[in-house]
């Protein structure tokens, strides 16, 4: 069954269809500084997608691998969540790598347990042997007073207080529209990630949510950055520019299209079960595409449309 289909989170419907966070640079060496003063590490590993296993409780030593591997070739940033069923296994990981966990940066987020994120935020830490979570989001904004018992508001003050406990260093959320975002505004606490769906054929999860964060001060984080490589949307008009790139600086198309979501202002959360392609999706420090390029891929990348995530709640 599909990720997150289960929880009725994915609809496997797939249609064909200036930089400003806190402190991050123009530089190809971009960083992304966060309100608590943290670097985010770029990219970051994802233990979602292929390795979903909501409600199985048992440890998947594939999981476990993966991450042990993607912490041992390079990668300082774990992307979990509660949904996904693979905490225990990203706890396992950071032991088994044996790298200092403040040389770690591990995210977490909630949805299911949104009634309580206290509790919520204590299993995560539980699971995952952790004192505290890096970065902490709310997983998606379908939830009110009546389905969960709980608002968006009222989840976004209790996470605020988690906050100011040290439990959580940086707070913020995903899959939130512009609409969304406003009711956050004027919240004491900043909303400081919006991670959302974003590669070439998805310039905007919803309308106008790149530049709304960008101009506010919201990092974005890009999930499923490689989606025109996944086999249901190979072949599009990204094709040729991304092949031509690629031959051009001597990379591969994964590594262009990473490099294109980082040079638009954005980190990358990208996932692969292969080392070759953790390590090469990890490179891409050694090139620079111009202003021209980076063009180049919008343009192509605007005529297509492709969803992998959520599309029954977005139109289209
Ligand atoms: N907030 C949210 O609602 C969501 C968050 N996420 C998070 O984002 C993470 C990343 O999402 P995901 O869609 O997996 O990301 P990617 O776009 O990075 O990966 C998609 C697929 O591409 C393949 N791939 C990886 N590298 C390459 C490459 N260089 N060339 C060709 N194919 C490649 C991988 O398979 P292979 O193993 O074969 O390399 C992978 O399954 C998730 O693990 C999760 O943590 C994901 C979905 C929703």
């Amino acid at each position: 069954m599909p990720i997150y289909r289960r929880l009725g989170f994915l609809s496997s419907q797939l249609t064909p269809s200036s930089l400003r966070s806190f402190s991050c640079s123009s530089s190809a060496a971009m960083t992304f500084t966060l309100p608590s003063g943290a670097t985010v590490p770029v990219p970051g590993f994802g233990t979602g997608t292929k390795w979903y296993k909501s409600g199985d409780a048992s440890i998947d030593r594939k999981v476990v691998d993966a991450v042990v591997s993607g912490l041992k070739v390079g990668y300082r940033h774990i992307d979990g969540a509660e949904v996904y069923g693979t905490e225990a296994e990203i706890g396992l990981a950071i032991k088994e790598s044996g790298i200092p966990r403040d040389q770690i940066f591990v995210t977490g987020k909630i949805l299911p347990k949104i009634a309580n994120p206290r509790a919520a935020l204590e299993e995560t830490l539980k699971l995952m042997q952790l004192d505290y979570l890096d970065l902490y989001l709310i997983h998606a904004p379908f939830f009110d007073v009546k389905s969960r018992g709980i608002s968006i508001e009222m989840a976004w003050d209790i996470l605020s207080e988690l906050k100011g406990e040290g439990k959580i260093r940086d707070i913020g959320v995903s899959n939130f529209s512009v609409a969304d975002l406003e009711r956050l505004k004027d919240a004491k606490e900043k909303v400081a990630v919006n991670q959302i769906e974003f590669n070439p054929y998805l310039q905007n999860q919803t309308p106008g949510i790149v530049d709304y964060c960008q101009k506010n001060g919201i990092i974005l984080e890009a999930y499923t950055p490689l989606g025109p490589l996944v086999p249901a949307a190979k072949g599009g008009p990204l094709e040729p520019v991304v092949n031509k790139l690629a031959a051009k600086y001597g990379r591969d198309a994964g590594q262009i299209i990473l490099k294109w979501v980082i040079q638009r202002g954005i980190i990358p959360i990208t996932t692969s079960a292969k080392v070759e392609r953790q390590k090469t999706n990890l490179d891409l420090d050694d090139f620079t595409l111009t202003s021209e390029e980076v063009k180049e891929i919008d343009e192509a990348g605007s005529k297509k449309h492709f969803r992998l995530y959520w599309a029954d709640k977005y139109i289209p």
